[in-house]
């Protein structure tokens, strides 16, 4: 059943999980743990249930979710490496989360991505091989709205047909399609064409895959919980809910067991008390989840001795490690008025409103560029030696140091766009950075934000990657398909040509692309906790506790070089089946026992 607020729940219920946070990880684990009828599970969500406004099912509408209810609203401390500027930081809060707010990009991440993560994890189960039937679970690819021949966009072997997020290609073709395919194939050591990237190899240019279908965005939401929501009488959802305190419920040896939550909504005195029987998980993204386990007395005493919060479990990784994707846009001006930018005329958008309401087509349906590129620096590029950064900090030959996203028109993050023209901009986003931020405390308040300092742009190697991809777009649009179709660069991005220039340009235009991750890292099962050697064991439980894992973005040690709503699906698709293999083992130990 799905409650409107805590004083619905009855404090004597006995759940077997609590999942606190529906976004991509909690619906996925609330779908799966009450797949068994027996299983009964409350799943908390601090935002609306609105997971159907139309400002979230909009493809085209993606970008106006920032500030709105949706939004956390948080922004970061000032950058030192943006010039001291302060940037918003999007975070989903209603059902469905991030994927309710996010730009929809399908992304799996890489062979390398995955394998790295075995490699620091000791645990073969997160090697690609392992996590590859996961990623197949998830998906349902569809054809998109034009129904094309899409047999040249995406490799069918590699997807899945079955599972609850629908995906698709883009809905239709736009003016700039052919010419970035043919420079694919002028340019095609630099830039080579990729059938799919979604194949373990993103490596080169191919066609956007995203969580669009039918037109309409596929959240998390409405891909997990709606389908079952009023079916399964053993899910209960509450939301306008926080979990403010994890509570600890008694111990294990020495090991405190935390299987209790505390539960109350902004502006109210009154808390609930609900305990677990078997887990409390935590999937309150890579921002939350920290802060969560810090008030609750999880994360390192230091920090936590500073607000007189006694300290549970001293583990210096909670709130450390936070990796982020960092981009900026280069727009050109074009000789064409077919281009997207028709769409900041108010009537054409509206009437492309009417189409998008009557049959869910039209421009409105399209994704934030039809092709996407993952590009490798050279091998023998100077970033790696004028940065000093000794080995490649990329996971390997499959994984880019740059992303570019293609979009037939303008699209700039410094304020409204021009009010006439015609555009093609590249997105330039850092896909394998260096620089590590933080998230920490700024007071006891469970409902105040944490401090969030991404650190952009402050490693050598991140600054000299950026502009070395700058130059990189600006080979990709001197290819022969662009002759007669671009005339010249726009704004700021034409003023930066020298490497002074392109610094400065890069530190005063760099915004994030919100995949803040790593915050609450996995580790070795069993090692010794210390900073660095991570905050869960490798099935994501949190360390020195017994009773609670973490399972969310904040889990990765390294962020993809991917978008991260797909991994992090993975992720909770396979600590779904852990979590299942757990209570198995704990019913056989039980009946053995007796
Ligand atoms: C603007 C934007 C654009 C993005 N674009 C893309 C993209 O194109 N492709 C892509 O793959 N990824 C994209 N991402 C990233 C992707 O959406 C996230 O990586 C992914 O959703 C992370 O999943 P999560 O489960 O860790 O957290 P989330 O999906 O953020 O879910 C966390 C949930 O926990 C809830 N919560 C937090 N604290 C509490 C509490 N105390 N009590 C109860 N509930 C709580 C939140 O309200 C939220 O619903 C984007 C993200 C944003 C914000």
């Amino acid at each position: 059943a799905l409650f409107q607020g805590p004083s619905h729940l009855s404090a004597n219920k006995a759940y077997d999980y609590i999942i606190v946070g529906g976004g991509a990880a909690g619906s996925v684990l609330a779908n799966r743990l009450t797949e068994n009828r027996d299983v009964h599970v409350l799943l908390v969500e601090a935002g609306s249930s609105n997971f159907e406004d139309i400002l979230i099912e909009v493809p085209n509408f993606a970008g106006r979710l920032a500030g709105t209810q949706f939004d956390w609203n948080f922004t970061t401390t000032p950058q030192p490496g943006l010039e001291g500027r302060v940037l918003p930081f999007e975070r989903g809060h209603v059902l469905g989360g991030s994927t309710c707010i996010n730009f929809m990009a399908f992304t799996r991440g890489s062979r390398d991505d995955w394998d790295r993560l075995a490699n620091v994890t000791n645990d073969k189960g997160w090697s690609w091989e392992s996590i590859f039937p996961y990623a197949k679970k998830l998906e349902h690819l569809v054809p998109p709205i034009d129904r094309r021949d899409i047999s040249d966009e995406v490799d069918i072997r590699v997807h899945g047909l079955h599972g609850p997020v629908h995906a698709s290609v883009p809905a239709f073709l736009v003016s700039t399609d052919d010419r970035v395919i043919s420079t694919t194939q002028q340019l095609p050591d630099e830039f080579p064409f990729n059938r799919d990237m979604n194949s373990g190899d993103p490596i080169g240019i191919g066609w956007t895959p995203s969580t669009i279908a039918g037109g309409v965005r596929q959240s998390g939401a409405l891909s997990y919980l709606k389908p079952i929501l009023s079916i399964r009488q053993n899910l209960d959802v509450v939301v306008n809910t926080h979990v403010t305190k994890l509570l600890q419920t008694g111990s294990v040896g020495k090991l405190p067991e935390m299987r209790g939550v505390q539960l109350s909504q902004p502006g109210s005195k009154k808390t609930l008390t609900l305990r677990a029987t078997k887990e409390v998980i935590v999937s309150a993204g890579a921002v939350k989840t920290p802060q969560l386990l810090m008030l609750s007395g999880i994360g390192d005493s230091a920090e936590l001795s500073k607000l007189n919060i006694k300290t549970i479990v001293d583990l210096p990784d909670v709130g450390k490690n936070l990796q982020d994707h960092p981009f900026v846009t280069g727009s050109f001006t074009v000789n064409n008025t077919n281009t997207l930018d028709v769409l900041n005329n108010a009537t054409v958008e509206s009437q492309q409103l009417a189409i998008w309401k009557k049959n869910h087509g039209g421009l409105l349906a399209l994704p934030s560029g039809n092709q996407v590129g993952w590009i490798r620096l050279p091998k023998n590029s100077s970033v790696f030696s004028e940065s000093g950064v000794g080995t490649d900090p990329s996971a390997g030959p499959t994984s880019a140091h740059w992303e570019t996203i293609l979009f037939d028109g303008f699209i700039g993050f410094g304020g409204p766009p021009p009010s006439t023209g015609n555009f093609f901009t590249a997105f330039i986003v850092l896909t394998s950075p260096t620089s590590r931020g933080n998230v920490t405390l700024n007071t006891t308040d469970p409902f105040a934000p944490p401090i969030i300092n991404p650190s952009y742009l402050t490693t050598p190697f991140d600054i000299l990657t950026m502009r070395s991809a700058i130059r990189g777009i600006r080979r990709f649009t001197s290819a022969p398909a662009w002759d007669g179709w671009i005339t010249g660069e726009f704004g700021p991005f034409k003023q930066a040509q020298s490497d002074e220039q392109l610094d400065a340009f890069a530190r005063a235009n760099t915004v994030t692309i919100n995949h803040v991750s790593g915050t609450v890292r996995v580790g070795k099962s069993g090692s010794v906790v210390e900073e660095g050697t991570g905050a869960l064991d490798s099935d994501l439980k949190v360390k020195g506790t017994v009773g609670l894992r973490v399972v969310d973005a904040s889990i990765f040690p390294f962020i993809p070089a991917a978008h991260t709503q797909v991994p992090t699906y993975i992720v909770a698709e396979r600590v779904s089946d852990l979590i299942k293999a757990d209570a198995a083992n704990a019913c056989k130990k039980e009946a053995a026992s007796s």
